[in-house]
């Protein structure tokens, strides 16, 4: 397997650490930084068809968040169109040509705000294809990181919901992982959630939080919602937050709402119900490495019977 491997650095990597996680019976996790407290707030918005409308809610949001004391700022999924394959190819916008009306604003938003911005996600266009896009701003305005949704939202309920992202969205490369300052984040969008081993890997490359802007809908909503968010917290022993937009009656698409931020024991910090509202919880850190210590379960996985493979490693 050495062999093969030789003359490609990045294969060789891959496979020297597997051995060494084998070795070491456990995987390598990221150290945690020292202990922290970071306020955050979950903006869940009145989502409308007018776009500059639903930048200027999500703008005056952030802003007023910042003032509530708020460092890290989470938009919904989808804030600035409606959730409709009808809007996605209409509303999308080219980030990597520099041509995002939103990109702009939300890049001016964080900055004037000096918040580090979770902006929820807006359709992408790249290389004639769309994606469901998240954009992750510093404090300076500066893009950090972009996630594509890695999971599509295709799902087919008789008589309740059915609804096919992929008619019209391309799925997203791999998994994000932000360094911010207001600490390592893991980007999840909506249905990602659903997808453990994603949570999983987060974890591993030492994310404090997983960000999951979110419009879960009104069948799946009431049962799944928030017991993904506690699943993925307990299983991680990390903080997870949601945020989606607020119900609008008009909409083709009704969002179920009730953002949310659970700790690392699967607490309920904060959430809310289906109106435009916005919701603050405070993160400490420190409860991370506690919550670890009291139920050490990294090192008490059978590494000998299962393994989490990693295909996207850096
Ligand atoms: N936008 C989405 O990915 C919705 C996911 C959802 O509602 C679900 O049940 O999963």
């Amino acid at each position: 397997m050495l062999a093969a491997a030789v003359g490609r650095p990045r294969v060789v990597r891959r496979l020297v650490r597997s051995l060494v996680t084998r070795a070491a019976g456990s995987p390598t996790y990221a150290p945690l930084p020292p202990p922290q407290k970071v306020k955050v707030a979950l903006c869940q918005l009145h989502v409308t068809a007018d776009k500059a409308q639903n930048l200027e809610t999500a703008r005056k949001a952030v802003e007023d968040a910042a003032k509530n004391g708020a460092k890290l700022v989470v938009l919904p999924e989808m804030f600035n169109c409606p959730y409709s394959n009808d809007s996605f190819p209409t509303y999308a916008e080219d980030i990597e040509a520099g041509a995002s009306s939103s990109v702009a604003a939300l890049s001016a938003a964080a900055a004037a705000a000096r918040v580090t911005l979770v902006a929820g996600s807006i359709p992408e266009r790249c290389g004639g294809k769309l994606y469901n896009t998240c954009c992750v701003f510093d404090s300076a305005g500066k893009l950090l990181a972009k996630h594509r949704k890695v999971h599509l939202f295709d799902i087919d309920i008789p008589g309740k919901i059915t609804f096919k992202e992929s008619l019209t969205l391309s799925p997203g490369p791999g998994p994000t992982v932000v360094d911010t300052e207001a600490g390592r984040l893991g980007i999840g969008i909506c249905y990602d959630i659903r997808f453990p081993e994603l949570a999983q890997i987060y974890a591993q490359r030492g994310c404090q939080v997983l960000v999951y802007p979110g419009a879960f809908n009104t069948t799946t909503g009431p049962l799944h919602w928030e017991l993904l968010a506690k699943a993925r917290a307990v299983d991680n022993q990390l903080f997870v937050l949601t945020c989606s937009p607020a119900r609008n009656p008009d909409s083709s698409y009704q969002a179920w709402g009730h953002s949310t931020a659970v700790g690392p024991f699967a607490e309920i910090l904060a959430t809310t119900e289906h109106q435009p509202a916005t919701v603050y919880a405070e993160l400490d850190y420190a409860h991370i490495g506690e919550r670890r210590t009291n139920m050490p379960l990294r090192t008490q996985k059978r590494h000998d019977l299962y393994a989490l493979l990693d295909k996207t490693e850096p």
